[in-house]
């Protein structure tokens, strides 16, 4: 069968913040791959499936995680580490769903995974990565995720945390076609963490859109494409206003995450078990 990724073309755009590959995703190998994986995933364990909540995902946390998460997070002694639970006690749960996630870590095969591993050492071994970040072989998955927004979701501006250094977002529905709204916005981190915006956020001034006027920019991409970009870099996807918008997004990590499923994903453990 054929290569589900072929060749790549890819370019860095918005120096330094993110690089952006065109149609690497478009071919029927990948979609066919995809697909089989999402209903794996669906049928290994509804648990896999959460709805997070408006307003929820700031910094980084998310309520609404699954039982199963919640398992492995209590699993982890560490200090200063807050569980869910903890969070869910300190701000009450947001009534509107924002989107809506499907976690692909337990259940996702080794095919599709090395397909993703090869794509992240590909962009990082090329010119374009201005990140002050190398491929290396524990460069691995954290989190893997398909996320669905329909009608009103939406993902404010945010950075990714959690130990990650690199996130891969591959787009799986065709803007302006399935949906309208929806967004992709990247600006540099420094604006939105700058003291202007700090001080704001401590007197309770919301933000607003038009202070980040001068350093946003949307993201012209289309299905089958992806982007990559650090941790350094803030985005948000702006409310879906028609339609249904899919996304794949991987986040990476140097090192082994316990949270991933050996047997399904490292041909290490394949050769131990
Ligand atoms: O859906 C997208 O385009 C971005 C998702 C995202 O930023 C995230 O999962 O952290
Ligand atoms: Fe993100």
């Amino acid at each position: 069968s054929q290569d589900p990724l072929p060749p790549l073309v890819f370019s860095a755009k918005f120096f330094p913040t993110y690089i952006h590959g065109k149609g690497a995703f478009a071919s029927k190998e990948f979609k066919d791959l995809l697909s089989d994986q999402i209903k794996f995933c669906r049928s290994e364990s509804v648990q896999n499936q959460v709805e997070v909540l408006e307003d929820s995902r700031y910094f980084g946390v998310e309520y609404g995680i699954s039982e199963k998460m919640k398992e492995e997070d209590k699993n982890i002694d560490e200090e200063n580490w807050y569980s869910y639970d903890d969070f869910e006690k300190e701000e009450p749960k947001a009534e509107k769903v924002s989107h809506k996630v499907l976690y692909m870590n337990n259940c996702i095969r080794e095919d599709l995974y090395s397909t993703i591993r090869r794509l992240a050492q590909q962009v990082t071994e090329s010119k374009y990565n201005h990140f002050q970040l190398h491929w290396n072989d524990s460069l691995h998955a954290q989190t893997i995720e398909i996320i669905n927004y329909t009608v009103g979701n939406s993902l404010g501006w945010h950075v990714d945390v959690g130990g990650t250094v690199l996130t891969m977002v591959i787009m799986l529905s065709e803007p302006n076609v399935d949906f309208t709204g929806g967004e992709l916005e990247f600006m540099d981190s420094q604006h939105l963490f700058n003291s202007e915006i700090q001080e704001q956020e401590m007197n309770d001034t919301p933000i607003k859109d038009s202070d980040f006027d001068t350093f946003r920019k949307t993201l012209d991409w289309h299905k089958g494409d992806f982007v990559v970009f650090p941790i350094t870099s803030a985005h948000r996807v702006k409310p879906v206003l028609s339609g249904h918008r899919s996304t794949f997004v991987i986040e990476f990590k140097y090192g082994i995450y316990y949270g991933l499923n050996p047997h399904l994903t490292y041909p290490l453990d394949e050769q131990s078990s």
